[in-house]
């Protein structure tokens, strides 16, 4: 599925919920069912700084509660007001690689435009899944 503009929209309306009183980084995200449902993520910062969880992830996590599985979806577009596109923490990477197709697109933006595609499969390379549990003896 190629961008569409409507997602930048989105993704930019998710940023705008983002709770971040201690670092003021504020990130949105947007998830898109297969069915055309769409999910706005944005980081939900803690005072316990380890608390804090990612706009992915909270996009993902809201998905799921509402009864989506994984291999619903359809792209994720994740949008920052920095100079180029920020990329996704580790702990996010795990949590797309879980829910999401390995071929997915995930698209990573800033607020002025600018449009990187990856996939879930680039994000984390040879990442650990389910599948590794299934050679357990
Ligand atoms: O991919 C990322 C990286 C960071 N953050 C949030 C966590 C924290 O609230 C703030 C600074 O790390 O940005 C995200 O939402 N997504
Ligand atoms: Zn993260």
């Amino acid at each position: 599925m190629d961008f569409k503009n409507e997602w930048q929209d989105g993704v930019k309306a998710a940023r705008e919920k983002a709770y971040t009183p201690y670092s003021n980084f504020k990130v949105g995200a947007f998830l898109i069912a297969k069915d055309g449902t769409t999910f706005d993520g944005c980081n939900v910062e803690n005072a316990a700084y380890g608390d804090c969880i990612c706009a992915e992830r909270t996009a993902l996590v809201s998905a799921i509660a509402q009864g989506y599985k994984p291999g619903d979806f359809e792209a994720l577009v994740v949008t920052t007001d920095t100079p180029t596109p920020s990329s996704p923490c580790g702990s996010c990477r795990q949590v797309i690689k879980e829910l999401c197709d390995d071929e997915m697109p995930v698209y990573l933006t800033n607020i002025k435009g600018n449009v990187i595609k990856l996939t879930v499969d680039d994000l984390l390379p040879l990442g650990f899944s389910g599948r590794d549990l299934e050679d357990v003896k």
